[in-house]
């Protein structure tokens, strides 16, 4: 059997780190060698240093894993998982990549920078040609690597299926889910009973990330997909679980039943890869779905639930924000980068 991939996580300790430590503790390719968080938590077992939130139990080999600092020098890893808050992963992951590490980064910090790939393996596998760029332009032994934001992920593989009837515009409006923000992010007494209709440069981030997602990578840099999108952002008092309602003009103005074949249809096979989903968008014709509480977990939380598709056209899709949205999305990254010989 070949030798596992040692995995480093950074931020080990937080919401998105500690499903980076679900989806990688019985992986068949990696085997979790570094735990890194703050100098709070530096030094101590993880059991003694996290808040373990998830509703599955601590795995034994991590509880009594010593937390290292988010040093270079002090992980042993040949890939590391970054879940930092984005104005440190600006600096931390630039000194792992420096170092030779590969950096599959669920952070802000990178993603828009022009030759750094921001990838959903479904949609763009392709632009992890932008590795080399970043080698060549940086002179960095090892690279980043990126996955989106958790709602532009999720819409993004909706779009994909849809680019062939020509996109002209996208609005879009979220309902997400708290733990979106870490478990600190949102007190009870402002989401309990109430809507939130503002998530700091969420908007932003929707309106640009899906054009660098869906755009041509001609071989040295990405020329963006021509399309407006709209954005409105609102946090909803759902533990998990992102949920999107769309409305989309296009050139070919497809039917909805057109649509929804284009989504039954998406099939990008990526070829086994453990973490990926047997089907990436799974279509519900119910009235009522998607919805949260009954979706998230659809395909070990990898899957993308669509419903209500309508002339428009208009459709809602739902999402798992902290698994598709956030550590899967880059523990699917970093499987195919292995299959592609880059790890
Ligand atoms: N939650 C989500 O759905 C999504 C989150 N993201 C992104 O992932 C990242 C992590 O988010 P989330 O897990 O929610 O955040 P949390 O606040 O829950 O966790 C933050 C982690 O970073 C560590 N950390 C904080 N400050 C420092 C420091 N000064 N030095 C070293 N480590 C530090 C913390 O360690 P300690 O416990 O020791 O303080 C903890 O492990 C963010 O960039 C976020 O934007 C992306 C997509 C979705
Ligand atoms: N802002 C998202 C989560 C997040 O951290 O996004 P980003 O990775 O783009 O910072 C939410 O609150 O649901």
């Amino acid at each position: 059997m070949a030798e596992p991939i040692r995995a480093g996580i950074l931020g080990a300790t937080g919401a998105v780190g500690q499903r980076f430590i679900q989806a990688l503790a019985d992986h068949p390719w990696f085997e979790i060698t570094s735990l890194a968080a703050s100098e709070r938590s530096a030094g101590k077992k993880y059991k003694n240093a996290a808040n373990w939130r998830l509703d599955e139990k601590l795995p034994d080999e991590v509880a009594d894993m010593e937390i290292v600092s988010v040093d270079p020098t002090k992980v042993d890893a040949d890939v590391v998982f970054s879940a930092l808050p984005s104005s440190l992963a600006k600096t931390v992951e630039a000194d792992f990549a420096k170092k030779g590490f590969a950096v599959a980064s669920n952070a802000s910090a990178y993603r828009m920078e022009k030759d750094v790939p921001l990838v959903v393996p479904e949609v763009n596998a392709d632009h992890l040609g932008l590795i080399e760029v970043q080698q060549d332009n940086r002179g960095w032994d090892g690279y980043i690597i990126t996955n989106p934001n958790c709602s532009t992920i999720m819409l993004v593989a909706t779009l994909k299926p849809l680019m062939k009837f020509g996109i002209q515009n996208v609005n879009v409006a979220t309902m997400q889910a708290i733990s979106g923000a870490g478990y600190e992010g949102v007190a009870s007494m402002a989401i309990l009973d109430n809507v939130i209709p503002y998530i700091g440069s969420e908007e932003e981030k929707m309106e640009t990330e899906p054009l660098k997602l869906l755009g041509e990578f001609n071989g040295s840099e990405i020329i963006d997909a021509d399309f407006k999108l709209s954005a409105a952002c609102n946090r909803v008092p759902v533990m998990d679980g992102h949920t999107e309602t769309v409305w989309i003009t296009m050139r070919d103005d497809p039917t909805p039943e057109q649509v929804r074949q284009a989504f039954l249809n998406f099939n990008p096979h990526l070829g086994d890869l453990p973490t990926e989903p047997d089907q990436v968008l799974i279509v519900r014709d119910e009235p009522d779905r998607p919805q949260p509480r009954l979706d998230r977990n659809m395909g070990n939380g990898m899957s993308i639930s669509v419903g209500r598709i309508r002339e428009g056209i208009r459709y809602v899709l739902m999402g798992h924000n902290t698994i598709r949205g956030a550590a899967g999305a880059s523990v699917l990254n970093a499987e195919l980068l292995h299959k592609q010989g880059k790890l």
